[in-house]
This record gives structure tokens, C-alpha cells and sequence, in this order.
């Protein structure tokens, strides 16, 4: 490994971007976090200005087009980002003979085999993000060998959009709230990723043995939304912040234009064996991210 491991993170405004960016300092890793408008993924010359100045050891792509149900109406600017901008990532690491770790997802899947999914397993997306993410996945292998594809799910923070803080936002002044009860999966701390990612730089860095290909990466445990709502609940209304019952309904009482995978859950064998990383269970994050969002009322903004 270098003294210093320089890894340059596309997509800086994102969820997992942000995690990255506020882990603490060592001395051993750099992190390089490059948005739009400096850095635009779709844009081949900006990709390669930005890797030439940065000089990276390594890539990481956590930039993404995440709006599932607009992507349906919007198909050319997901596949846009997510299969040719990762492309371009993946061809300017593999220019300067570097490895990319590329973020992925379960809507890969259609969600109908009854166990967690493994890399192995068929894939069949419901809609056009899952397309485009899995478009994605077989650009950045096919146009840099040095690659991680990493697939994750029901990622949460304390920044950005997600399921966590819109259910604390809506809470706030109601009793009780419609969550589904019919979908299951890994809820995953955006937090806990970007250490993964961190782990797998180093291990590679470290190592030239390393099996590129795709791998599950989500927090151990599973549950429903339901499920996952009522600890978000318990842990807030435990510490005076917003709660509310949760009436368990079905995907049918809760149609979205995208259909979402019953079981979204990912068997994240692989990744423990090939790289010792395994992510923390889900409940003990997810309590550290509503602890941290009461403290700053920050599920509102
Ligand atoms: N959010 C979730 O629940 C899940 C996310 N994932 C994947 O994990 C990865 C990270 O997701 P999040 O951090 O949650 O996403 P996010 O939506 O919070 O962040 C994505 C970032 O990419 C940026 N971006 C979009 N187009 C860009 C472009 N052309 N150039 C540069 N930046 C651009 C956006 O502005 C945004 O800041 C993505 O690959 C996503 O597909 C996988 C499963 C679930």
C-alpha cells in the first residue's frame, strides 16, 4: 500500500459520498470527494481532468441517478449516470491502471426468491433504475478488470433522502402511520458502507490476491419497512423524539409506479470471505443515526 492510499470518491453531495467524506482522519487514507458542477460523471474530459489532477490510488463511484420512481419517466438520464458515467469512471481508473469500487444495488433483483440473494443468483430488475444500475455493473466490469462492485440496499443517514428521516419527518404530529409490512430487507447505514469501503481500499491496496467480480454489501439482520420503522419509533420516542404507531399494510395499500422486490435481502457471504468485512447488525446504526438526528432536529431539513 502506498503511505498514503488517495481515493478519489465521485458523487459528493450523495448519502454514502458524505459518510466517506466525514470519517474521521488517518494517516494512512485520503478521501477526495468530487460533485457536479466540478465533477459531472457523465462527462468523459471531466472524468479524466478530474482523475488527472486528483491522481488517485483508487476510485470509488458513489454517484448515482437514486430517484426510482422517476426514473420510469426518465429513463435516458438514469441510464445516463448510471451506466455511461460509471463507464466513464471505470475507463479512466482502468487508463491509469487503478482499481474502482462501484456502488450497486438489490433492484438488481426482482425480488421473488424466498432467501437472501446471492452474487450468483439470476438478476431481473423491476424498472428502469435496477436497469440502469445493472447496465452500470457490466460497463464498469467490462472496461476496467480491477473492479468491486458493490451491492447494496436501503441505505440510510443522517443527510440526504431517505426512509429514516422521512419517517421521523412525517411522525411528527401523527399517532399512527401506514408502513409496509410485505418487503423485506437490509437496512444499511450509509456510515457502515463507507467504512466497508474503506476496509476493501486497503485490503486491495494492501494485496494484489483479490477476486474482482460483484458482492452483497448490507448490514447484517433483516426486516420489514414495518419492522424498521417501529425501531425507529422505539429509539426516538424512547429519547422525546417524534413516534408513532405503525398499522403494518401491504405493498397492494401502498402502490408506487415502480413495484418494488418483496425480498430485497443480500447474502453478504462473499464479501466476509473475500475481504474479512462484514457490516455491524442494523438495529445498533440505526439507533446511533436517530440519536444523532434528534440532536439537531435534523430529519426536517
Ligand atoms: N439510497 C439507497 O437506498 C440505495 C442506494 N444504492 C446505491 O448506493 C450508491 C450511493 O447511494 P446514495 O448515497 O444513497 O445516493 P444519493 O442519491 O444520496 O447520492 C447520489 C449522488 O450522486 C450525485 N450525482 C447524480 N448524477 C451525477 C453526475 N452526473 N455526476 C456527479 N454526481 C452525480 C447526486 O447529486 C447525489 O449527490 C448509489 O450507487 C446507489 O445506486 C443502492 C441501494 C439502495
Amino acid at each position: 500500500m502506498p503511505d498514503t492510499l488517495n481515493i478519489l470518491v465521485a458523487g459528493r453531495a450523495g448519502q454514502v459520498a458524505q459518510a466517506l467524506a466525514n470519517l474521521p482522519a488517518t494517516s494512512d487514507v485520503a478521501i477526495s470527494t468530487m460533485g457536479r458542477p466540478e465533477l459531472d460523471i457523465c462527462d468523459a474530459a471531466m472524468v479524466e481532468a478530474a482523475v488527472a489532477a486528483v491522481a488517485p490510488d483508487m476510485i470509488v463511484n458513489a454517484a448515482a441517478y437514486t430517484a426510482v420512481d422517476q426514473a420510469e419517466s426518465d429513463s435516458a438520464a438514469a441510464f445516463a449516470v448510471n451506466r455511461d458515467g460509471a463507464a466513464n469512471l471505470a475507463r479512466a481508473a482502468a487508463a491509469r491502471r487503478i482499481p474502482i469500487l462501484h456502488l450497486s444495488t438489490d433492484y438488481v433483483f426482482d425480488g421473488t426468491k424466498k432467501s437472501p440473494y446471492e452474487e450468483i443468483d439470476p438478476v431481473a430488475p423491476l424498472g428502469v433504475y435496477g436497469a440502469s444500475k445493472l447496465a452500470g455493473e457490466q460497463e464498469v466490469a467490462a472496461a476496467n478488470a480491477a473492479h468491486v462492485i458493490l451491492r447494496t440496499a436501503w441505505v440510510y443517514s443522517p443527510v440526504g433522502k431517505n426512509f429514516l428521516k422521512t419517517m421521523l419527518r412525517v411522525a411528527d404530529g401523527r399517532d399512527e402511520l401506514g408502513v409496509v409490512g410485505d418487503q423485506v430487507g437490509n437496512p444499511t447505514s450509509a456510515h457502515d458502507i463507507a467504512v466497508g469501503l474503506v476496509a476493501i481500499a486497503r485490503r486491495i491496496a494492501d494485496d494484489e490476491n483479490w477476486t474482482p467480480g460483484v458482492y452483497h454489501m448490507t448490514a447484517a439482520g433483516e426486516a420489514s419497512w414495518a419492522d424498521f420503522a417501529a425501531f425507529i419509533f422505539e429509539t426516538s420516542g424512547a429519547l422525546g423524539g417524534p413516534t408513532a404507531h405503525v398499522r403494518r399494510i401491504t405493498s397492494a395499500e401502498y402502490p408506487t409506479p415502480v413495484a418494488r422486490p418483496a425480498n430485497s435481502r443480500l447474502d453478504c457471504a462473499k464479501l466476509s470471505a473475500e475481504f474479512g468485512v462484514t457490516l455491524p447488525a442494523w438495529e445498533g446504526s440505526t439507533r446511533a443515526c436517530v440519536e444523532q438526528l434528534l440532536k439537531t432536529k435534523g430529519w426536517s431539513v
